[in-house]
């Protein structure tokens, strides 16, 4: 399988550079969180506070089993690694790319924004024990680690684009 996946913490710009990356390298995109909210017809705070945080779990896992499109990039919620599971389809099913941005500049990133449920009931201190705990599922599921600190988005996609293509490379050698 040749799918992309872009993991990392809230605010690492998964999104961002997943969007971007996908017009460098002409690909299909998938946003998980902009699939959920499509198919369940309400926004990720609805889908927390109607459903619970569990059920938005089992969605993004239901994503990843069902999606039948090989060769595309995938942006992912900051919460996939969670699972074993999901960990384990996207590492057999493509490159997983993890986002590594320092904290204080993702909590600058998120601490406003209303469309994030997590940080909408958490505190600083809470997230960033999240950020801590969260960091080595990031490590141990991606392929590579790009760090993007004083790196805008044009430079980090460049970068993605061609470690991707390295280790694609890499691969066929083998
Ligand atoms: N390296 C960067 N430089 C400048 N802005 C960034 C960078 N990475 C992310 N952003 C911005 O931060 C915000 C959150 O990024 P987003 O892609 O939504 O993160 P994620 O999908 O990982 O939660 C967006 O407004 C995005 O444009
Ligand atoms: O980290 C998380 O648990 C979540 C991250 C969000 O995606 P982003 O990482 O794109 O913000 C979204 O999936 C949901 O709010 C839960
Ligand atoms: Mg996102």
């Amino acid at each position: 399988m040749n799918r992309i996946y872009l993991i990392g913490f809230m605010g690492c710009g998964k999104s961002a550079i997943g969007r971007r990356l996908s017009f460098l390298l002409k690909m299909p995109y998938y946003d998980m969180d902009k699939e959920i909210v499509r198919q369940m017809g309400m926004t990720i705070p609805e889908i927390f506070e109607q459903h619970g945080e569990r059920y938005f779990r089992d969605l993004e896992t239901q994503f990843l089993q069902n999606l039948e499109q090989d060769h595309c990039i995938i942006s992912t919620g900051g919460g996939v690694t969670m699972r074993k599971e999901n960990q384990r389809i996207m590492r057999r099913t493509g490159l997983v790319l993890f986002l590594d941005a320092p904290f204080r500049e993702i909590w600058r990133r998120i601490h406003k924004d209303p469309n994030r449920p997590i940080v909408r009931r958490s505190t600083r201190e809470e997230i960033e024990a999240l950020h801590k705990s969260r960091y080595r599922d990031y490590k141990r599921t991606a392929h590579i680690t790009i760090r993007t600190e004083h790196r805008s988005l044009k430079q980090i996609t460049q970068y993605a684009a061609f470690q991707v293509r390295r280790l694609k490379t890499e691969r066929n050698n083998v």
